[in-house]
């Protein structure tokens, strides 16, 4: 859980080319700024002509008033010096292009005097004045002498008008690209900056750096939607981490409750192994003397049997009977009496506890020896080393009529491989042998 989750931190987006926001809001600001500057320049240069037009206009008037009186009073005194001196003067003032002067006389064809500043005929737009020219011979006499046409400076116009036009681009561009640049500067400033710094910051996140907050390096006054982003970046690193924390802590309490269950678990098996085992001697063992039960017995005993036949080798058995046991248990109580077969039990342990031997407690007070290779005349042996230890424990027995102790019979039997094919068969030869025992006398051995 410890690892590092980034999964895509790079600074660079995994499919597509990088391309800054900041160069394109500087392309989308210049195009703006290039059509908007068309437009203005469109617009300004139109007004600029009709500016142009309109003073020309003025110029021309402003000519034709200065004129038109002298003009009229040439022609009229027939002053040719002073009509040419004249329309020279008109024809080369500089917004005029071109001046035509009709002269009327009466009776006469009308003469035409023109100027061209050009030699090529101007066409165009210019602005053309046409007066009428009027001479006053005596106060309150009007006479018409002439026509005056002075046509603008066509050149001049398109030369003004280049001159402006160009002022108004150079002006618009410098404008447009000042802006361009303020509006990137700023957005650099202000933005790209700051997103790089986010992105490099979430980059670099992992569980052991979620406390370290994004502070973003800048003053500011209010809040703005970098400032939203920040605290909401930090707020989920907030939260992540009190999320880890939590799932950590909840991963340990898991893991000890996991640790307790094993042990918990380990404890019952073991438990549960004892008392199996318990079961299991319990369910083989005589819970009185501790010997194998009668159950125990029968599945052992053929056992033994068949490994004798198999191998060829001797096999005893021994039957050992409590003599006067129900006087003992009249005299003493039946509490004494578990306790004298207690006593002869361990006895019994002492004298045959080498491995192989098998002692059980098959009846009340009936005891079975299983004795592997020992043949009849041993087992007698053995019996009677079992009836010395007894009388050596000396354990009291008033009513008995052989002995002032406790004591046994024992009926030995030897395995005849030749007539036995089971176990009860040598057993049954056993318990006759005991049963002579019994009328030799009791506390003696027979075979
Ligand atoms: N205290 C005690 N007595 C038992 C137990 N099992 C059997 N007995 C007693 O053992 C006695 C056996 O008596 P009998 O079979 O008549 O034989 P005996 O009195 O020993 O006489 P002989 O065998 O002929 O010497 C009975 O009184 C049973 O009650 C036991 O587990 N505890």
């Amino acid at each position: 859980m410890e690892g590092d989750f980034r999964t895509v931190s790079s600074l660079q987006p995994q499919a597509k080319a990088f391309s800054s926001l900041g160069r394109r809001l500087v392309l989308a600001t210049l195009l703006f700024c290039l059509l908007f500057t068309l437009a203005m320049v469109t617009w300004r240069t139109w007004l600029a002509w009709e500016n142009n037009l309109a003073e020309m206009n003025s110029e021309l008037a402003l000519i034709d008033q200065v004129f038109q009186n002298t003009l009229a009073h040439a022609i009229w005194e027939l002053d040719r010096e002073s009509l040419d001196q004249q329309i020279t003067s008109v024809a080369t003032a500089a917004p005029v292009g071109r001046v035509v002067l009709n002269i009327l006389r009466p009776g006469q064809a009308p003469e035409i005097i023109e100027l061209n500043r050009y030699t090529v005929a101007q066409s165009g737009v210019v602005p053309v004045l046409h007066r009428q020219l009027i001479a006053q011979p005596y106060a309150g006499a009007q006479e018409k002498v002439g026509e005056l046409t002075i046509e603008g400076d066509n050149n001049l116009l398109w030369e003004r008008l280049w001159g402006e036009a160009r002022s108004i681009v150079i002006t618009q561009l410098i404008q447009s690209l000042l802006l361009a640049g303020l509006v990137m500067t700023m957005f650099n400033r202000l933005v790209t900056v700051h997103v790089v710094h986010i992105a490099r910051h979430l980059g670099e996140l992992a569980p052991q750096t979620l406390k370290h907050h994004l502070k973003l390096q800048r003053a500011v006054l209010r809040q703005d939607e970098l400032s939203l982003l920040e605290s909401q970046v930090n707020a989920l690193q907030d939260n992540l981490h009190a999320h880890l924390e939590r799932q950590r802590s909840d991963e340990l309490a898991l893991a000890t409750s996991r640790d307790q269950m094993a042990e918990l678990v380990e404890a019952r098996t073991a438990e549960l192994k004892a008392a199996n085992q318990s079961l299991e001697t319990l369910s083989r063992h005589d819970a009185l003397t501790g010997l194998a039960n009668r159950r125990y017995f029968d599945e052992l005993k053929e056992i033994e049997f068949r490994r004798a036949i198999r191998h060829k080798t001797p096999l005893a058995v021994l039957m050992c009977d409590v003599d006067f046991f129900k006087i003992y248990n009249d005299t003493y109580g039946h509490m004494q009496g578990d306790q004298c077969l207690k006593e002869i039990a361990e006895t019994l342990r002492s004298v045959f506890g080498r491995s192989g031997e098998l002692t059980a407690r098959v009846g009340g007070e009936e005891f079975v020896v299983v004795l592997p290779n020992i043949d009849g005349v041993q087992a007698c042996e053995a019996a009677q080393r079992l009836r010395t230890s007894l009388a050596e424990r000396e354990l009291p027995h008033s009513g008995s009529k052989v002995s002032p102790f406790v004591t046994v019979s024992i009926g030995v039997a030897e395995l005849d491989p030749e007539t036995m094919d089971h176990f009860d068969q040598l057993l049954q030869r056993a318990d006759q042998a005991l049963y002579r025992a019994k009328h030799q006398g009791r506390d003696c051995v027979a075979l």
